[in-house]
């Protein structure tokens, strides 16, 4: 129980194990929510690891292993979560994938899962978590992961600039449906943030390019206004005001944390 005589509230972070969920995640504990942190089976022990640390602050943490593209898994994670923790009342939808290939060398399939994970992923855990939060009737804070390549693409990165696209559009119908429940749905577009994601891009788009490994972060880097690449913690410090109080009256956004690359 909190000072206030109140269950602290509790949060679920998707791809949580490293990178930008990692820091959301903590951030979330460090404001006071118990978290429940979500990754794939490879990165069980990354995630156990995350759990832990939350746990050496005091707050209560779990661990899902899911992947968020299976409805049913994401379904027994939303319910887990409510089980152990005893309610759900923000939810990340944060696990993502990227892909870096020109269009014209792309496949359906390769095409198929990066949707299935990026978007159909975040409509899975946005409607799960809605479902419980209009049961529990308390209202709540849905926040999903888009891009800044939700509003302008990169290339190379087509489907992947088209994924957060959609998020943008899906977190603005959300939002609209939901608004009667209390529930307010918004979206992190972050720019370039150093994790395991952009050390992935970076290989591609050196190989696409003819470029040594870390000349193309460097040159995509010259776009960012405030002089350095984004960390993790830029990210969550944004989503940690998603998550609370303060952000009541805001829903349906979609919202650059980039160092000042691109403008709405
Ligand atoms: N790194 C960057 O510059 C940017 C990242 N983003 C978005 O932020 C989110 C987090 O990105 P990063 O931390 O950089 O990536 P990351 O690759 O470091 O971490 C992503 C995490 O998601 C997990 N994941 C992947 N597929 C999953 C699945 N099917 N089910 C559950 N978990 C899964 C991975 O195992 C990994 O732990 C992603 O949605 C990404 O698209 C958006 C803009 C910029
Ligand atoms: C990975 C990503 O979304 C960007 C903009 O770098």
């Amino acid at each position: 129980m909190s000072e206030q005589g109140k269950s602290p509230r509790v949060a679920l972070v998707t791809g949580a194990a490293r990178g930008i969920g990692k820091g959301i995640a903590l951030r979330l504990a460090a404001d006071g929510l118990d978290v429940a942190v979500n990754d794939i089976e490879a990165n069980t022990d990354q995630l156990k690891g995350v759990a832990d640390e939350i746990a050496a602050t005091g707050r209560r943490a779990t661990t899902v292993v899911a992947d968020v593209s299976d409805p049913d898994a994401v379904q027994s994670m939303v319910e887990q979560v409510a089980a152990e923790l005893g309610q759900l009342n923000v939810m990340v939808a944060n696990a993502g994938i990227a892909n870096v290939k020109p269009l014209l060398e792309s496949t359906p399939e390769e095409f198929d899962h990066l949707m299935s994970i990026n978007l159909r992923g975040v409509y899975l855990c946005y409607t799960a978590a809605a479902k419980q939060m209009i049961k529990q009737g308390d209202g709540g804070k849905i926040i999903g992961a888009a891009s800044i390549v939700a509003y302008r693409p990169f290339p190379l990165l087509g489907p992947y600039s088209a994924s957060k696209w959609a998020v943008r559009g899906l977190t603005q119908a959300a939002a609209m449906e939901w608004a009667q429940h209390g529930i307010t749905v918004n979206a992190y577009c972050p720019g370039i943030v150093g994790t395991a994601m952009w050390d992935y891009i970076d290989e591609k788009l050196a190989e696409n390019e003819g470029l040594r490994k870390g000349a193309a972060i460097e040159k995509y880097s010259e776009l960012i206004h405030l002089g350095r690449v984004s960390v993790p913690e830029d990210v969550a410090s944004f989503v940690s005001y998603l998550a609370s109080p303060d952000s009541d009256y805001m829903t349906g956004q979609s919202v650059m944390i980039d160092g000042g690359i691109q403008f709405s």
